[in-house]
């Protein structure tokens, strides 16, 4: 059975418009009344790369490369700083495919744990990427995500200072007072870039940052000397920037590794691990590849699942080796039981939109940010673990929005589900919908995307794909095309209709970052974080 839902509303969703209440300013003049953070947000989205201009890079072959390093370095000194500053910031340093951010998460919980009993370090800062609710979330000092006012300051600071510092073009020469160009960074380096002047601002002693993409040419490698650098889980993604093929990926973000700083990774597959091996000892480094640690035995990591238990054991060794340089009296031995606040650290971390589970009622909302083909695998076990604890019909919200070879990640995702349950029952319901947050108002500002084809979105392309390969696996389910998240939101709500007492609708959302993240601001609150 198929369902395409009307598409009056598109008019309106594409243009995007604020659903955010404005922040309003103590200031009272008229220039101040235009740096608001909502202003911030507007300004940053004029940042991104547009659609045709990422497709016309890449039919040129344009990649980033060592330039992208170099325009980085210019970047910071018309900031009024040098990458020397940035040792300052004791930054752990993390990239991989999947659990970059997890791993991210539970370095900086565990050192905010660290800080309650012995006050080192002063202050953590964390970036990641991307946001889940709202962008200021990705830049965190003592694990809070940085107010709107702060945000709104420091975004126009770094504003006016990129833009007051002209200097000659010469993008060949590696100095940095060299080169120049006229506009500013897009997107996420200008995030990297504010997060420095952030984070030295306010005196944050250590600084955990996640790559965006990749590592050798990524915004965030500008740093020198990491106190420690960290690899996560590797496999495919991100294949026209990084290469189809997991040892390309894995020299990409072998590239984070510095020498004289301490690195870690955790079991690769083989042709991944032996080419990061390779690119540490052309760095003289030594790559340490760590077993799951035996001291997480007894600690309730969440959920129960070995990636996570890698993330943690690597998020453990990132936190010792930062700790071993802030603290002299700090000494970890890997013999004894782990210290108190790191236990606290990783059983407590607070990391939205991943394996989230949320009681509505009869709707058990099974929230979680996949959008790999092995972290979607795990998300359908997560979630099939998840359904063996209660009754009733499971209900599917996709979307993954300009990849159409997500086609592919469906039928693993329905067989898991099905092979799981002991009466061999899947999805009743399959929702493919929109990142449009909005059925009427249209995107959250915070998810404002001019990087996908306008087009798709509006004739709903990714989801119809989404929609006949769902049909042609499993004919039995009803299969829905809905245009936006709080449409498909409200068609879950209504399935509570078909389920007898006792039994809960168990609804899964997945497969983007974007849709989950709409989806929270929807069932909590347009500013939940
Ligand atoms: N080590 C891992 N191996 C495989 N899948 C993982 C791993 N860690 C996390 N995941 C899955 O990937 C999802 C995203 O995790 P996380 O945000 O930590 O990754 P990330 O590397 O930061 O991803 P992104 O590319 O979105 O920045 C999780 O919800 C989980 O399903
Ligand atoms: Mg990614
Ligand atoms: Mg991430």
């Amino acid at each position: 059975m198929r369902y395409v839902l009307s598409r009056s509303f598109l008019i309106r969703s594409l243009t995007t418009k604020s659903s955010n209440t404005i922040y309003t300013c103590s200031r009272r003049n008229m220039a101040s009344d235009t740096r608001t953070y909502s202003h911030a947000i507007d300004k940053l989205n004029t940042l991104q790369t547009p659609y045709a201009v990422i497709e016309a890079k890449k039919r040129a072959g344009i990649r980033p490369d060592a330039l992208s390093i170099r325009e980085m370095r210019a970047y910071i000194t018309r900031m009024g700083y040098s990458p020397q500053d940035l040792d300052r910031l004791n930054i752990v340093h993390v990239a991989g495919t999947k659990g970059k951010g997890s791993t991210c998460a539970f370095v900086d919980s565990i050192l905010s744990h660290y800080k309650k009993t012995h006050s080192i370090p002063r202050k953590t800062g964390l970036l990641i990427s991307p946001h889940l609710i709202a962008v200021r979330e990705r830049i965190r000092i003592d694990s809070k995500p940085i107010s709107e006012e702060q945000f709104a300051r420091y975004f126009f600071e770094v504003w006016d200072r990129l833009g007051s510092n002209p200097t000659a073009f010469d993008l060949k020469s590696d100095d940095p007072k060299t080169i120049s160009f006229g506009g500013k960074p897009i997107y996420s380096r200008y995030l990297t870039l504010m997060s420095y002047h952030v984070f030295l601002s306010e005196g944050v002693d250590v600084a955990i940052y996640e790559t965006g993409i990749g590592g050798e040419f990524d915004a965030t490698n500008i740093v020198e000397h990491p106190v420690a650098c960290g690899i996560s889980t590797l496999g495919i993604d991100h294949v026209y920037v990084l290469g189809s093929t997991v040892e390309k990926i894995a020299w990409h973000k072998g590239g984070i590794m510095k020498p004289g700083s301490p690195a870690f990774t955790i079991e690769q597959v083989p042709s991944a691990e032996k080419v990061l091996k390779e690119r540490a000892a052309e760095k003289d480094v030594d790559l340490k590849v760590l077993d799951i640690d035996p001291r997480l035995e007894g600690v309730a990591i969440r959920p129960d699942a070995s990636f996570q238990k890698k993330n943690a054991t690597l998020a453990i060794a990132l936190a010792e080796a930062a700790l071993k340089k802030l603290d002299p009296s700090f000494s970890c031995d890997p013999t004894a039981p782990l210290p108190k606040e790191f236990v606290d650290g990783l059983e407590q971390v607070k990391w939205r939109g991943r394996c989230e589970v949320k009681e509505e009622g009869k709707v058990i909302w099974h929230v979680d940010g996949a959008h790999t083909v092995d972290s979607l695998r795990m998300a359908a076990w997560w979630f099939a673990d998840e359904c063996s604890k209660r009754t009733g019909r499971k209900v599917l919200i996709f979307n993954q929005q300009g990849r159409s070879e997500a086609v592919d990640f469906l039928e693993d995702l329905c067989n898991t589900v099905k092979e799981a349950d002991p009466a061999g029952n899947g999805f009743e319901t399959v929702i493919f919908c929109t990142n449009v947050t909005y059925a009427k108002t249209g995107y959250k500002q915070d998810f404002v995307n001019h990087q996908q084809n306008p087009k798709d979105i509006e004739k709903l392309t990714m989801q119809r794909l989404f929609a006949d390969k769902w049909s042609a696996i499993d004919p039995s389910a009803k299969v829905m095309v809905i245009p936006s998240i709080e449409q498909a939101i409200e068609t879950v709500r209504r399935e509570v209709e078909y389920v007898s007492d006792g039994q809960t609708v168990q609804a899964l959302i997945t497969g983007s970052l974007h849709l989950v993240g709409g989806a929270l601001a929807i069932l909590e609150g347009a500013d939940a974080l």
